[in-house]
């Protein structure tokens, strides 16, 4: 039974449009059990939605009971979100890797209908109230169907739940991100509508499902009508896997956080210039340390490098080419202006809106695109959803993103540092990004992480670095001696390590607090 007019906007409609268009077209290329490349085309995939579709209607699930799903990135799995998306389940995606305690948190929080995992998965969290059902190519399997329900809704709107994403919580218990219909699908066509991936495009898709970074793959290769083609997690691991798997797919495009790229660069460089079909690589969620981001775009001559910039709140904000070559003294990456369909505005500790070149304020985002609120946490949800502070008068809730941007000359925005990483050094503010790109400006050092390590009742400013290669050795005196130089005295750190690797969160960001926890241990 039809729950979505076609006028009606739906992650499902819009990703499916191709199927009307170009339905020989592969959707999904992705590697099979034996490592070899399999296609789904679009009929293909549409026909998995429509079978997973009427087996979940089977169970009597209302509009807006969610679906937690438990994968990777497959066909399989990307049918079973549209499939949620047609009948108006909000999926919760949540990978293979989520510690037991976070899923369990997860479940906890969120109280789904269902909880379906891709086929090869153990049940873990096995929860009475919880349906669970397996799902592969061959089909969705139900093991308990979810408890009864009543039947309130007739119809799935805009407004509805599309998705929760669950954040990695750095401070504290994750919070659920809720993104309606209307708000994805409204950020997708100002992606289609600035041309960021094309129908020809091949787009490698390198996160772990429950990091919006996969959805935004996702969105943008499948209503482009290109092709999706996730990498297997176990190819990430080795760079010359790695390379060899996006070759083999001759993969035109590539997303990814910037850790992806620092094994292949410290191993291996060369391996890149095998990447001949490459046109552009994403990265988003992090700033990429600028001697990498060198090398990289050294190594990959002509390849459009893009920084893209963004909350889950609200997907994404904004996608900046990176300046090609890097300027020699370019410290700090531009995140530029947003994309076609939103706005970034600087403001001031007293609220007010920026304008002058060289100030640093709070970047909020102005947005048709922004989420629902956090899942059952208006307090939280209250604190970031505020009224423009341009004009409170209209009512319009903007995104207060608790990032610190510099305003430049032209209203680009660069990147500073997040306000809650701004840490309180004896009265002084210290950017910990200021640190970092100045540790980073050090000959052999590709990347760094600047901390506060809690000692006996104060705090200590340490640093943690990786060499550019295995066998170098850093002088920690003349590093120190130009921090010394480079930076005010409070932001010189007390002691700087060399690290193997920056340790990382699932999502593939630096984990700050486990390094934390590793320079605090007695050496
Ligand atoms: N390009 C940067 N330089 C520097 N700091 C960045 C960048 N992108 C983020 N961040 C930081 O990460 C925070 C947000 O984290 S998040 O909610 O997990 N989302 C993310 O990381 C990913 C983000 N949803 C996303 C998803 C798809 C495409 C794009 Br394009 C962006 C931002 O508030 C920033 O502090």
């Amino acid at each position: 039974m039809e729950r979505t007019h076609p006028s009606v906007d739906n992650l499902y409609r819009l990703l499916m449009g191709p199927v009307a268009t170009t339905p020989e077209k592969p959707a999904v290329v992705q590697a099979d059990e034996n490592g070899a490349l399999e296609e789904t085309s679009y009929r293909r995939l549409d026909r998995q939605v429509e079978e997973y579709a009427a087996v979940l209607d089977g169970l009597g699930l209302d509009v807006g009971d969610r679906v937690v799903v438990e994968a990777d990135t497959s066909a399989a799995s990307v049918a079973l979100l549209l499939a949620c998306a047609k009948l108006g389940l909000p999926f919760v995606p949540v990978s293979p890797q989520s510690p037991d305690a976070r899923l369990r948190s997860i479940l906890r929080s969120v109280e789904p209908a269902l909880h379906a995992r891709a086929e090869g998965l153990d049940h873990r969290e096995p929860t009475a109230s919880v349906g669970s059902a397996l799902f592969g190519p061959s089909g969705l399997v139900v093991e308990r169907p979810p408890t009864r329900r009543v039947r309130r809704r007739r119809n799935v709107l805009a407004t509805d739940t599309a998705y929760i994403i669950f954040t990695s919580g750095s401070t504290g218990t994750p919070k659920g991100v809720v993104m309606s219909h209307r708000s994805i699908v409204t950020f997708l066509r100002a992606m289609l509508a600035d041309g960021l991936v094309a129908p020809d495009d091949r787009v490698a898709g390198t996160s772990p499902l429950q990091f919006d970074f996969a959805l935004f793959g996702i969105g943008v290769a499948l209503a482009a009508g290109a092709t999706l083609v996730p990498v297997p997690r176990a190819n990430l691991d080795s760079p010359r896997r790695m390379v060899g798997f996006l070759k083999d797919a001759e993969v035109t495009q590539v997303h990814g956080v910037p850790s992806l790229w620092r094994p292949v660069l410290r191993v291996d460089p060369d391996l890149l210039k095998e990447l001949g079909q490459l046109r552009s690589v994403v990265f988003a969620g992090e700033e990429f340390p600028i001697p990498e981001l060198r090398r990289l775009q050294e190594t990959l001559p002509g390849v459009r490098l893009v920084n893209g910039y963004g909350a889950t709140e609200s997907m994404a904000a904004s996608f900046t080419d990176v300046p090609d070559p890097l300027p020699a003294d370019q410290e700090r990456l531009p995140i530029g202006h947003a994309h076609s369909g939103a706005e970034m505005t600087l403001v001031g500790r007293q609220g007010e809106v920026l304008t002058e070149p060289g100030l640093t304020g709070e970047i909020y985002l102005h947005s048709p695109s922004l989420f629902t609120g956090y899942w059952n946490d208006p307090e939280a949800t209250a604190a970031v959803l505020v009224p423009d502070p341009a004009e409170p008068r209209h009512g319009q809730v903007v995104l207060r993103t608790g990032d610190l941007a510099r305003l430049g000359d032209h209203g680009e925005l660069y990147f500073l540092g997040r306000s809650d990483y701004q840490v309180q050094i004896r009265g002084n503010r210290v950017e910990l990004g200021e640190i970092e790109a100045a540790l980073t400006r050090l000959p052999a050092v590709t990347a760094a992480a600047a901390t506060l390590v809690p000692r006996a009742g104060d705090h200590v400013l340490m640093a943690a670095v990786v060499l550019d290669r295995p066998e170098a050795e850093l002088d920690v005196r003349a590093a120190l001696d130009f921090c010394a130089r480079e930076l005010p005295a409070y932001m010189v750190p007390r002691s700087i390590h060399t690290v193997p690797e920056l340790p990382l969160t699932e999502n593939g960001k630096v984990d700050r607090a486990s390094l934390t926890r590793t320079l605090a241990a007695p050496r």
